[in-house]
């Protein structure tokens, strides 16, 4: 795809650069290669000197459009965030540059005023500032804008929604519900070719009022994640600052609350959240949370730590991807912690392993996210939940069911995720991307599977597939209940919850103790319905997928659909039957375990 030009306009506060940083955050989780030119920083340097006069303000917009014409000619998104007052300016800016979407952030006054994030309204409204754009200076709204987004009537969401689904209209951006069908057609030697035929899936109606999905939890979405423009100076100074090493886990929970998908969390626990979530299960505001969301270092570097100061979060690669203000240090009691997370301190459990493993020190504290520690698998599966809350948005969702799996779609969770979509008006198919290395398949394998099941048996328009970036903690009922809480920032307003919630290789616990934990909170609490499903087989009784609730006939009628049971036949050569896995599915599987 060419470059193209991304053109906010709008008063002071109107949420030009808001908008600008979410959607650069999420073009560039699509694979996009963008550079944002906000109007506050392109003012200390490339427009330095310039003033507010008609004609400081038009070379400072020229000088914008210059830049931003010359990174659309090299192939990336350039996205600028200035008043640009002026129509005649902005339109000769249009009529230079091929392929410019304008993006007028609506907002009245009164609202304007209200938010004044700078105080500048009251300082123009007072009269202590001249020539204020929009009190006692013009400004010229777009006659034809591609977008209009009334920032005062539509939440953050919604109007990032609008915008990528222009984007998308414009041809300049994937339709990100593009599932690629898979020509799955046996290309002898036994396994299905990958080449994607392109489909675009057909789109519900747009969604014509603001979003009706559920709040996240705590009430918005907390995400850690910087701006471009503040990554470079904090990428420096996190270089003079004590690295405290990452691991799988602690670079999932860094991703997590970087991106808003843990949200209201925006750091690691410090003890009195910690401590409540053990034994209350919720944060010390009394919010509910099931986990501790912790960080461990070993002594040497908990010496080298201070209150009050920050320290760099190092990923396995090396690289810096966070910083966190220290605001507690301190030494848990890691015997209550596992008898409280996993019901046991036996150390074969592998969570139990984990634990005594880490360092003995808990460091707590805000996050600034620098980067992903685990780069996006795939640009086209991996988004945020801001992003995808746009998506289902713009696809008019307002019930979501959520489904995370480390495991592949076979028959039985076709069954339940299709009972659920009778009652929702979408699916989200979350692929845990930190599945058990030992156990599960690799991660493009079972998307590559998913899609394969999602592109030929549901309708395309209903079904989204993204990569979830969390790692199992074999946590049985708190982590469902946490997977629950989670699907809930990324838009869902359901959530299946499987038999026996296995997640990863260990069976957790049965499911009425999972139902009862979630049981402990009121609905309001939650905000997000559990759907608790027994477990789907085929039934040879009925001819179809069922439950023990909705076939009859005993074990002899019964083929399972298990995710073990798959990979065991696949590992001894065998292709599952028909009734477990889908033939296109098993091919795949097949041909790619022969390859690995
Ligand atoms: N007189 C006056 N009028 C408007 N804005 C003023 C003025 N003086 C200072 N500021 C601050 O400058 C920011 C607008 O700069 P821009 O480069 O976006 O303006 S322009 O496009 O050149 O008109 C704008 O920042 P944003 O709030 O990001 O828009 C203001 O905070
Ligand atoms: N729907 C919305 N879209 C964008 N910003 C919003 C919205 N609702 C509230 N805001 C808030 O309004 C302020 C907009 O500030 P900013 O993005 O800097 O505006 P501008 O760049 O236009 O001056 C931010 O504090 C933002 O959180």
């Amino acid at each position: 795809m060419s470059g193209f030009v991304v053109w906010f306009t709008g008063l002071s506060g109107a949420g030009k650069s808001t908008l600008a940083a979410m959607l650069s955050a999420e073009l560039r989780a699509r694979g996009v290669h963008v550079e944002v030119l906000d109007g506050d920083e392109v003012r200390t340097h490339l427009s330095k000197g310039l003033g507010f006069s008609r004609e400081d303000r038009d070379t400072n917009v020229r000088r914008i459009g210059f830049v931003a014409k010359l990174l659309a000619r090299a192939g990336a998104c350039a996205i600028t965030a200035a008043i640009s007052p002026y129509r005649a300016t902005r339109d000769e800016l249009r009529a230079q540059i091929p392929g410019f979407v304008e993006i007028h952030c609506a907002c009245a006054i009164p609202a304007l005023a209200e938010r004044d994030p700078k105080g500048l309204y009251k300082k123009a409204l007072a009269g202590e500032i001249k020539h204020f754009t929009g009190i006692d200076d013009p400004y010229e709204p777009p006659e034809h804008p591609e977008v209009v987004v009334h920032t005062d009537r539509e939440s953050k969401e919604a109007s990032l929604a609008h915008i990528l689904s222009a984007l998308e209209d414009l041809g300049h951006i994937p339709r990100l519900g593009h599932i690629p069908r898979l020509d799955l057609q046996p290309t002898g030697s036994g396994e299905a070719s990958s080449a994607p035929l392109s489909i675009s899936a057909p789109s519900l109606p747009r969604a014509l009022e603001p979003s009706a999905l559920p709040l996240p939890h705590g009430g918005e979405l907390i995400s850690r994640q910087v701006t471009p423009a503040r990554h470079d100076s904090l990428s420096e100074r996190a270089r003079a600052l004590v690295a405290i090493d990452l691991d799988a886990r602690t670079e999932s929970f860094v991703t997590l609350i970087g991106s808003g998908a843990y949200s209201p969390l925006g750091g690691f626990m410090t003890s009195r959240d910690y401590l409540r979530v053990l034994g209350d299960l919720r944060l010390e505001r009394g919010l509910p949370w099931p986990l501790p969301v912790t960080l461990a270092v070993p002594e040497h570097i908990a010496a080298r730590l201070r209150i009050g100061t920050e320290a760099a979060l190092r990923a396995r690669d090396g690289r810096l991807v966070a910083i966190i203000e220290v605001s507690e240090l301190w030494r848990p009691d890691r015997e209550r912690e596992a008898l409280a997370i996993h019901g046991t301190t036996d150390p074969s459990h592998p969570g139990v392993a984990a634990l005594l493993d880490a360092g003995p020190v808990y460091v707590g504290g805000e996050l600034l996210g620098l980067e992903r520690p685990a780069p996006p698998f795939s640009p086209a599966y991996d988004h945020t939940p801001s992003a995808l809350r746009a998506v289902f948005t713009a696809r008019g969702f307002r019930r979501v069911v959520g489904f995370q799996t480390v495991d592949l779609l076979h028959r039985g969770h076709e069954h339940i995720t299709r009972a659920a979509l009778e009652i929702c008006d979408g699916l989200l198919v979350h692929a845990l991307a930190g599945g058990d290395p030992t156990e599960d398949l690799p991660l493009d394998v079972r998307l590559r599977a998913c899609e394969a099941v999602l592109a030929h048996y549901y309708p395309l328009d209903r079904a989204v597939l993204s990569v979830y970036p969390a790692v199992t903690h074999h946590a049985g009922p708190r982590e469902a209940l946490l997977h629950a809480l989670t699907h809930k920032n990324y838009g869902c307003s359901h959530v299946i919850v499987e038999h026996d919630h296995a997640v990863g290789s260990v069976l957790q616990a049965p499911s009425h103790e999972t139902r009862a934990l979630f049981d402990r909170f009121a609905p309001a609490e939650l905000g997000v319905v559990p759907l608790f499903f027994e477990e789907a087989f085929y039934s040879t009784a009925i001819a179809a997928t069922a439950t023990r609730k909705t076939a009859p006939g005993d074990a002899s009628t019964r083929i399972p659909c298990s995710g073990k049971e798959v990979r065991r036949m696949l590992a001894r050569g065998e292709l599952p039957p028909s009734e477990m896995l889908r033939p296109e599915v098993a091919r795949l599987l097949a041909g790619s375990l022969r390859r690995s």
